[in-house]
């Protein structure tokens, strides 16, 4: 394998990375980094933890420290705690330079960072919607002039999910140089690759980690099949064994909503664990103060949303529970990929209800690698779970006179009209939708029972079980 200093970097790279414990380059690193300083344009695909920031940020800062000027390079990523990170490994890997960036990010005080912007740093690293909002609204900075154009987690970045990025980004593509180097890199990059192509034109250089399994070895994945209405009895008895289990321990747990995580929060401190939540429905002060808290392990369990499923480093987490399973493989993908990081161990273990099990399978055909069981007493769980519903119900009643859902509808509408959007016209589109949805699934059904009743008519034995292991649930103590 190959050092640094044979990738083409100069010494006092090589001797900074020597300085953070970085012995020797990963293979992302291996593979990206002289085409970068090639001059090439470069979409790097590897696994979650294998080290994609410093396979960019190393060959920036070279090129910065033979050429300095500001604005040099600009980073685009989708959360605004992943623009913390990148701009960390910036300032620790480029401290000889004496480097100046420049987190531009929602939340934050708007003319502090067009402040910062026209003092020229020589990276600004953005989440894509306060950036556009500043070019819209600023003349005192220009990003006409950069070298260097980054999309870390570039499929997120591109693909139109809860947060819809596209009109921003083209804000930004617009005021971009052509002449560019363009470097693209996330775990899951084939998904958008016709898009991220269109954007990389120069001499393009594709690296795709070649392995069987698109998860890393180190990570043990497991499902736990429960019953819908005794998951939070399960979420409960899991974190005591672990608590039980390890000394020291750290846990991320994903929700699918802010609700529910504000909800799940609320509810395993009143079991005294030490838990924080992270939500876009937080402030960003609070969404700070909270991942610090959990990052320096004054609290053991972080319940985010997938606000926290991408990028974010912290070597610590031992264990990611998904309280949903995942509805897209990708998603999966990032969520797990939070533990067993940089060669470490980890454990995923995903609740799967008797309505997720399809989910599950997608999962495992996209990773190319089966969940196996993670069995838990059924009788201990039985113990607990009334007082789990009680104090759970306790906490939704808690919550609601706080007028969380009003807040979050406005929240929402606030973020349609910034987007140029009329609220009513999108709910009712929203409906519309849902009514389609609606009818498309009984009509699912009925053509499902249909075939069932054919296939009992005829005799045949009922259609086998999707997966061997992946029985129906057990009949719940609910
Ligand atoms: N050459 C190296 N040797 C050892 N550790 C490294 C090396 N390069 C990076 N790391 C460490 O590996 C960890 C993961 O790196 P990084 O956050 O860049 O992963 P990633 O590939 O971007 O993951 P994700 O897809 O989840 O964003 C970091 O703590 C980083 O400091």
């Amino acid at each position: 394998m190959a050092c640094f200093a044979e990738l083409g970097l100069s010494s006092w790279l090589v001797e900074q990375c020597r300085q953070l414990g970085l012995k020797q380059p990963t293979p992302v690193q291996v593979g990206c980094i002289p085409a970068i300083l090639e001059g090439r344009d470069c979409l790097g695909c590897a696994k979650t933890g294998s080290g994609k920031t410093a396979a960019f940020v190393l060959p920036i800062l070279q090129k910065l420290s033979e050429d300095p000027y500001g604005i040099f390079c600009l980073v685009l990523t989708p959360t605004r705690e992943l623009a913390y990170q990148i701009a960390e490994q910036f300032r620790v890997l480029g401290k000889p330079l004496g480097l100046k960036d420049c987190i531009i990010v929602g939340g934050m005080d708007m003319v502090a960072q067009a402040l910062e912007l026209s003092r020229k740093p020589h990276v600004v690293i953005a989440t894509p919607g306060r950036l556009a909002d500043h070019l819209r609204s600023s003349s005192t900075f220009s990003i006409k002039k950069i070298r260097f154009l980054v999309l870390d987690e570039a499929d997120r970045l591109l693909e139109q999910g809860c947060t819809d990025f596209t009109a921003d980004l083209e804000a930004i593509l617009e005021a971009v140089p052509a002449q560019r180097q363009t470097l693209l890199f996330s775990a899951t990059l084939t998904d958008t690759l016709r898009e991220l192509q269109g954007l990389a034109t120069n001499q393009p250089f594709f690296w795709e980690a070649q392995a069987p399994v698109r998860t890393v070895e180190q990570l043990d994945q497991r499902y736990l099949l429960v019953p819908e209405k005794v998951k939070d009895a399960y979420l409960v008895h899991l974190i005591q064994g672990l608590q039980d289990e390890h000394e020291d321990w750290s846990i991320i747990i994903f929700t699918n909503t802010c609700k529910t995580c504000q909800i799940l929060c609320m509810m395993l401190r009143k079991f005294s664990f030490p838990t924080v939540a992270l939500h876009s429905m937080m402030k960003q002060k609070e969404r700070f103060a909270a991942l610090a808290k959990f990052k320096s392990s004054i609290y053991r369990i972080l319940i985010a949303t997938d606000v926290a499923s991408r990028g974010l480093d912290i070597p610590t987490v031992q264990v990611v529970i998904n309280h949903n399973t995942p509805g897209l493989p990708k998603i999966y993908i990032h969520r797990v990929g939070r533990t067993a990081r940089a060669g470490r161990q980890g454990m995923a273990i995903t609740l799967v209800t008797q309505y997720d099990i399809h989910l599950v399978h997608a999962i495992e055909e996209q990773i190319k690698k089966k969940l196996d069981e993670f069995s838990v007493e059924e009788a201990e769980v039985l113990q607990i779970l009334t007082q789990v519903n009680v104090v759970r119900r306790e906490c939704e009643i808690k919550l609601e006179a706080t007028n969380f859902d009003e807040k979050k509808e406005i929240n929402k509408r606030k973020q349609l009209i910034l987007e140029g959007k009329d609220p009513d016209l999108e709910a009712k589109r929203k409906a519309e939708l849902a009514k389609i949805r609606r009818k498309n699934r009984r009509f699912k059904e009925k053509v499902q029972q249909t075939l069932q009743r054919q296939a009992a008519s005829r005799g045949c034995p009922p259609k086998a079980q999707p997966r061997s292991h992946a029985a129906p649930p057990t009949q719940g103590p609910a």
